[in-house]
C-alpha cells in the first residue's frame, strides 16, 4: 500500500485524465459542435489542453480559438448545447481506462474504503461512462460540475463528500490530474495525490505541489 494511504479513510477521484482518457470523445464532440456552426475542427491535442473546467469552459475556449476573441453569449450557448448533444450520444465510444485504474479501484473497494468521484464534467455523463467500465458500484457518491453551485478548484464538492461520509477532511485523499484537483483538495483540507499523465493545460501537475505523485494508480495499492 502506498504510504500516502496511511490514516486515509476516504478517497475522492477525479474522472477525466485520472481514471479515463476521454479526450478522443470530448474532441469528437467539440469538433462536431464546431462543424454544426460551420467552423473548423479543433482536434485532440488542443482539446486536451482545454479540458478541466467543465464543458461550458471547454466550448468557450474552443470558440475563442476559432474566432480570436470571446464568443457572444448566444453563440456560446448554441455551441455548448451542440457539444452536449453530440457527447451525450455515446460518451465512452473511444474512452479508455488508464493502466492500473481497474486494479487500484478494485483493491481500494475490497479494503472497504469509501470512494467518491468528483469531476467537473456535467453529471449526466458520469453514469454512462462508469457503466461502460462496470465501475458504478465502486463509488458511494459521484458529483459533477453542475451538482453543486461551485466546482473545482473550489473546495465545496470535496467538503460535501467528506461531510456525506462523515470523515474529517484530514483523513481524506483527493486523487487527480490537474491543478484544479490539487487546489481544491488542499483548500478542503484533504491530502492530495497527482497523476502526471492526464490533462493540466499543458503544464506539469507537480508544479501544484501535491503531497504525492504516482505514475500509475497501480502504485497506490
Ligand atoms: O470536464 C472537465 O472539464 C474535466 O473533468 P474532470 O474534473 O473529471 O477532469
Ligand atoms: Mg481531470
Amino acid at each position: 500500500m502506498h504510504p500516502i494511504l496511511n490514516d486515509i479513510r476516504l478517497v475522492a477521484f477525479d474522472l477525466d485524465g485520472t481514471l479515463v482518457d476521454s479526450v478522443p470523445d470530448l474532441a469528437a464532440a467539440v469538433d462536431a459542435a464546431l462543424a454544426d456552426l460551420g467552423m473548423p475542427p479543433a482536434g485532440e491535442p488542443r482539446v486536451r489542453d482545454w479540458v478541466g473546467n467543465g464543458s461550458l469552459k471547454l466550448m468557450e475556449r474552443s470558440l475563442r480559438d476559432v474566432l480570436g476573441r470571446d464568443p457572444d453569449a448566444a453563440l456560446l450557448a448554441r455551441a455548448h448545447q451542440g457539444f452536449l448533444d453530440h457527447y451525450g450520444r455515446d460518451p465512452s465510444a473511444h474512452t479508455r481506462l488508464y493502466p492500473g485504474v481497474q486494479e487500484a479501484l478494485d483493491a481500494l473497494r475490497d479494503r472497504g474504503l469509501p470512494l467518491a468521484l468528483v469531476t467537473n464534467k456535467p453529471s449526466a455523463f458520469i453514469a454512462p461512462i462508469l457503466a461502460a467500465f462496470n465501475l458504478q458500484a465502486h463509488f458511494g457518491l459521484c458529483l459533477g460540475g453542475d451538482s453543486l453551485a461551485r466546482k473545482k478548484p473550489d473546495p465545496a464538492p470535496l467538503r460535501h463528500v467528506a461531510a456525506h461520509f462523515d470523515v474529517p477532511p484530514a483523513a481524506c485523499l483527493m486523487v487527480g490530474d490537474s491543478r484544479h484537483d490539487i487546489e481544491a483538495g488542499r483548500a478542503a483540507g484533504f491530502r492530495t495525490l497527482a497523476v502526471p499523465y492526464g490533462y493540466n493545460h499543458g503544464e506539469p501537475v507537480r508544479d501544484s505541489a501535491p503531497d504525492g505523485v504516482v505514475e500509475s494508480l497501480a502504485e497506490l495499492v
